[in-house]
């Protein structure tokens, strides 16, 4: 359309489009976002709410559609989370006081990554948006806007960035426009939810990192914060302080300063290990159930939900810190009451964190507040039960601050419930203010006020008649009678004549008239004032706030641990420097929990650098290997996070990393074949494994020929022996127990099994030796193939055998798929086993086939 056939706001509108070219653009008009054109179109779609239309001009209509800004947020999340950008345009000026065209501006964009409104995130989980810069190393800074929490750090190579990126799960990554396509085509693969958002180069600088630095934060030198060592990240916070200014400019004001941290810190985990030991995602639907987090959490607060989630990801590498939680683990784990008392009081924080950032970006509604003031109730109790703690439970106790003054101003000021909304007031507590105290007596008193002034003012006349009133047009009147005209004040003013009467207004009327009438709107307003000040009070306070509010966090994970702890039967694990793992009686800390009560088999494994630090486990398919792999891992995993272990007792040397290779991932979306992925995986452990390093190997080479499969695992084995890394091997080729022959620190081990009859039972007891046989026709029986084809299976095993075809090399059974580590629909399986078709009812036939779908859906196949 031709720019000047269009109306002003129109005009308006496109001027501000324009600037906006990638985003939909909530332009406000009264009480609501309008959209336009094809962000409409869009928008209807996505939002299911209707498209209408507007003129724009020349008489010329234009698509249109528009939520209501009081309950924009739940649209707003929608679009976001389908992957758009919203730029929320408002209306700058009030619109009475505005002469022409009320003007407007976008405030903020909404991006995936800088998003906050808390129905829409998820409470346990952080919500980062990356910035990645490439120098010689790779500079990644991590915000995560809602919290406030805002890191930086340097990564060597792209397998570190890679792994880096899928323990954080960012929603949103900042990338320079010119990025080469082969990275971020990897991390599109390693997270296709991902949003990479192309940003100009300059942004990237080091030198703009440093000068933002010094403007934001006060300080000269970036060297202040520790990031002298990194100094790689700098442009990726320049990229993330930009951002910020164009999206989000309310972040600026109280952002907490980048921290710097460093990977060398933390027991590295790959991302295939962080997948396959399903630390805080099962690989079945995605989901946080029938994980490790899922068994540890019960937090209280989403803040020690954040932090227990956070330990999981980054376990600690330091001596100290690991014991100094395992100290108050232990502390919390012999003192009930006192971890009765904590629990209930954490049960009544709210997300400190969370509501303090949506303070300091002016997102915040009275009810926020009201939390905030809940939260801050419970600090002092919980101060109270900590006094006389030692090391971390002290230190948690120091970093809760002291809110009284805040507190008791909020007290002081909001009432014990409030509306929604800042602006229709009803949330300031009588005798804050002196004038909106007197407005609300005005507007109560407004009536009895009258029935006063009329008595004051016949007695001051001496007019027996004289009334008050009101009309719509001259507002309050008194009202005297002809025949007492002559007795009319001074200072009465004439308003109207009528027939018998005369109409009068007099200064103190028009005053109370006046106040009156605006009684209602001034108090909305002063409330609102009163709301805003609070606001800024809390936001005043937002570094102090969040660091209470993480140090409740670690306290709750903290107590989380203890409770699991004694639920569960842990015991405290001796760390130490010495490499080696000794686990008495472990079990798997989820299937323990899924399994019924005392069906789980413990198992002790033992590995030591000199005498056995290669164990090759043998075993029929089903036996419990990958059990037995997965839950050392896990528990050294555990103890490394400072939390107590599912064994008899454990001790266990410092690691650096834990590497894993188990199963079969379904990579066939990404476009590799298993048996390069598996390569793939496998190189990467090989390179990297050190002295200290826990390498969990789950059928190493199934995915090709068996002689070339065998040859690999050889070679691998041996490699791993001579590299002197603590190493489970799980195999089906037999032949490798050969290697306890020939290599001094390689033990065989079996998990037992007994025949039957023509069945097996499984005992899921690791004991020493190499396994006698595979059973894998049994197990094939097991699962139910049909018995004619098992027959003909055992027919053809007895001719090979006696062909001698079957000397050495026994090839390993294929499995198509990894199955889940315990089946959650074994029972619907029973039931379609046990089915009867000629007995079946259409309604029972009906119901099976409802579940199989639902079973069919959530495992994706
Ligand atoms: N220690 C145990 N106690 C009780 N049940 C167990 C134990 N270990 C394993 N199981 C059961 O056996 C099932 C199979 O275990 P797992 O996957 O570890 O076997 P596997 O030997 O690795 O099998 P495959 O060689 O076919 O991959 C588990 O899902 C679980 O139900």
């Amino acid at each position: 359309m031709a720019m000047q056939k269009l109306t002003p706001m129109f005009r308006q509108y496109f001027e501000i489009k324009r600037r906006y070219p990638h985003c939909i653009l909530f332009f406000r008009l009264g009480d609501f976002y309008e959209m336009f054109f094809e962000d409409a179109e869009k928008a209807a779609g996505i939002l299911n709410i209707a498209l209408t239309s507007r003129e724009a001009g020349g008489g010329k209509r234009v698509p249109m559609c528009g939520v209501p800004v009081s309950n924009a947020a739940p649209y707003i999340r929608k679009l976001v989370e389908a992957g758009h950008r919203v730029a929320i345009c408002e209306q700058v000026e009030d619109p009475r006081e505005a002469k022409g065209l009320v003007k407007r501006e976008v405030i903020r964009v909404v991006t995936p990554g800088l998003f906050v409104d808390l129905e829409g995130l998820s409470e346990k989980e952080s919500h980062y948006l990356c910035a990645l810069s490439q120098g010689k190393r790779f500079g990644l800074s991590v915000l995560d806007l809602s919290t406030g929490d805002f890191r930086v750090t340097a990564l060597e190579d792209e397998n570190e960035l890679l792994n880096e990126i899928f323990r954080l799960e960012p929603r949103e990554l900042l990338l320079p426009e010119e990025k080469e396509e082969a990275l971020t085509k990897k991390l599109k693969e390693v997270l296709p939810r991902l949003h990479l958002t192309r940003v100009a180069p300059e942004w990237f600088s080091e030198k703009r990192g440093r000068e933002l630095i010094s403007e934001l934060f006060g300080v000269a030198d970036p060297a202040g914060f520790g990031l002298s060592e990194i100094p790689e990240a700098l442009p990726a916070v320049a990229a993330i302080i930009e951002y910020l200014r164009e999206n989000e400019k309310e972040a600026l004001n109280r952002l907490s300063s980048p921290k710097p941290y460093f990977l060398g810190n933390y027991l590295i985990l790959d991302e295939p290990t962080k997948r396959n030991l399903e630390l805080v995602r099962n690989q079945f639907d995605g989901t946080g159930r029938f994980t490790l987090l899922w068994v540890l959490d019960h937090t209280k607060t989403p803040m020690g939900g954040r932090t227990l989630r956070h330990w999981i990801l980054y376990p600690l590498r330091d001596l100290s810190a690991i014991r100094e939680r395992q100290e108050a683990v232990r502390y919390l784990l012999e003192n009930p009451d006192l971890r009765g008392a904590l629990s209930r009081a954490l049960s009544r924080v709210t997300d400190m964190e969370r509501l303090t950032t949506r303070c300091t970006l002016k997102l915040s509604g009275p009810r926020d507040l009201v939390a905030l003031r809940q939260a801050l109730s419970v600090i002092p109790e919980i101060k109270e039960y900590l006094t006389g703690t030692e090391g971390l439970l002290f230190s948690i106790r120091e970093r809760l601050g002291d809110f009284s003054t805040l507190y008791e101003k909020l007290v002081r000021i909001l009432l014990e419930e409030v509306p929604a909304s800042p602006k229709e007031g009803g949330l300031v507590r009588p005798g804050v203010h002196v004038e909106l105290d007197e407005l609300r007596d005005l507007k109560e008193n407004a009536l009895k006020y009258l029935a006063e002034l009329e008595a004051r003012e016949r007695q001051r006349t001496g007019i027996p008649n004289l009334r008050l009133g009101y009309n719509r047009v001259f507002g309050y009147y008194i009202e005297v009678t002809k025949s007492y005209l002559d007795r009319i004040p001074k200072d009465y003013l004439r308003k109207q004549t009528l027939t018998n009467a005369e109409r009068f207004i007099t200064p103190e009327l028009k005053e109370f008239e006046a106040k009156v009438l605006s009684a209602d709107e001034r108090i909305k307003e002063l409330e609102y004032e009163i709301f805003l000040e609070l606001r800024e009070a809390v936001a005043e306070e937002a570094e102090a706030l969040r660091q209470a509010g993480r140090a409740l966090g670690e306290l709750d994970a903290l107590l989380s641990l203890a409770e699991v702890a004694e639920k569960n039967d842990y015991v405290r694990p001796e760390i130490t420097e010495t490499p080696g793992i000794e686990i008495i009686e472990g079990r798997h800390p989820v299937l323990e929990k899924v399994l019924p009560v005392g069906n789980f088999v413990p198992n002790t494994v033992r590995l030591d650098p000199e005498e056995a630090r290669l164990l090759i486990i043998t075993g029929p398919n089903m036996a419990g290997k990958s059990t037995i792999l997965r839950q050392t891992a896990l528990i050294v995993l555990m103890a490394h996070l400072g939390s107590f272990v599912p064994a008899e007792s454990a001790r266990i040397g410092l690691c650096d990393r834990i590497f894993s290779r188990v199963g079969a991932s379904d990579e066939l979306s990404r476009g590799r074949s298993t048996f390069m992925v598996e390569m793939a995986e496998c190189a990467n452990i090989l390179n990297n494994a050190t002295e200290r390093s826990l390498v969990i190997l789950d059928e190493i080479g199934r995915g090709t020929s068996t002689y070339d499969g065998l040859a690999i695992a050889w070679a691998v084995a041996e490699y791993l022996h001579r590299k002197k890394a603590l190493t489970l091997f799980a195999t089906h080729y037999h032949e490798l127990t050969e290697l306890a022959r020939e290599l001094p620190a390689v033990k065989n081990y079996n998990v037992a099994v007994k025949e039957w009859g023509e069945e097996v039972v499984f005992l899921y007891r690791l004991q020493p030796g190499p396994a006698s046989e595979s059973y894998g026709i049994q197990v094939a029986a097991l699962a139910g193939l049909p018995r004619e084809v098992i027959e003909r299976a055992r027919e053809i095993l007895e001719d090979l055998e006696a062909k001698g075809n079957l000397h050495q090399v026994r090839k390993p059974k294929e499995s198509p798929k990894q199955l889940p580590l315990f089946d959650p629909y074994l029972p619907l399986k029973e039931k379609l086993l046990a089915l009867n078709p000629e007995e079946i009812t259409p309604r029972e036939a009906l119901n099976l086939v409802f579940e199989l779908r639902d079973f069919l859906v959530k495992s994706g196949l």
